[in-house]
């Protein structure tokens, strides 16, 4: 039976932050992950989540200026000093937490930009991944579909497969977005099985909708007994925009045969 965790960045979003660990606990999770949770002190995060019993899976280094179109700069040729502190924070929390998971944002790059910022891209995530790993951390890799994100630095799962055996550090993994991937790639069983020794976190949603994973082009019973198959046994990030309240869509969980 597959175990999951809550992506707080999108469940309960209608209710602050901090509440949304309160609400993922209540509804069932002991376990969350979250995209940016720099604007709360450590010690503030730590007592929230202590005090529920929630453990916090994953985060992900800071986007940088999103108002200026920024999505990460591990990939952004010139801004190494930044990245520096951004990866420095996101070990930072990931350590007080507990958090076992960082996902390192790429950055959003011209066409005729890529391949000097794929050298970078690969400079920073092998100098941070040798922290990580003094740190027992592991660094996530996620390829976003260009529909939502046009021109971010890496967007098939394949290349980030390659990118890893480049990088050459164990502890460095594909975060496998079956939204994303469906969209870029298809072929979503085969690529669970060739891609299964680097994969380190999956994320589900509904393809196209980015709802529940009970609608839409992806038979989510069928990857989660492909999951089961390739040996995948970590919690599955819940990373979708729920139709309604989140606990009201919960349901799709009993229908899919995993609650
Ligand atoms: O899929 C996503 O968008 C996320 O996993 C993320 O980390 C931010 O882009
Ligand atoms: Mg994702």
């Amino acid at each position: 039976m597959p175990s999951f965790s809550a992506n707080i960045a999108f469940l309960f979003a209608d209710r602050p932050f901090l509440d949304r660990i309160d609400a993922a606990k209540a509804a069932g999770f002991d376990k969350v992950e979250c995209h940016f949770p720099y604007e709360f002190p450590i010690p503030v995060l730590r007592e929230r989540l202590a005090r529920a019993g929630v453990a916090m899976t994953g985060l992900n280094t800071a986007p940088g200026d999103v108002a200026r179109g920024e999505w990460g700069l591990a990939g952004m040729p010139g801004r190494e000093a930044d990245f520096a502190v951004h990866w420095s924070d996101a070990l930072a929390y990931a350590q007080a937490l507990g958090t076992g998971k960082i996902h390192v944002m790429a950055g959003v790059v011209a066409p005729e930009a890529r391949a000097a910022a794929l050298d970078t891209y690969v400079a920073n995530i092998r100098r941070a991944a040798r922290e990580a790993a003094a740190a027992g951390v592991t660094i996530l890799l996620e390829p976003l579909n260009v529909r939502d994100k046009p021109d971010y630095l890496v967007s098939r799962s394949d290349e980030i497969a390659d990118l890893i055996a480049r990088v050459g550090e164990a502890n460095v993994k594909l975060l496998f977005d079956v939204y994303h991937v469906q969209i870029m790639e298809g072929d979503l069983i085969r690529r669970l099985e060739r891609h299964r020794d680097v994969i380190g976190h999956v994320q589900i949603a509904a393809v196209p909708s980015r709802h529940e994973p009970d609608e839409g082009e992806v038979a989510y019973r069928a990857i989660f007994d492909a999951l089961e198959a390739i040996g995948y046994h970590e919690p599955i990030g819940l990373e979708y925009r729920p139709r309604g309240r989140t606990e009201d869509g919960l349901g799709w969980m009993r229908a899919l045969g995993v609650a």
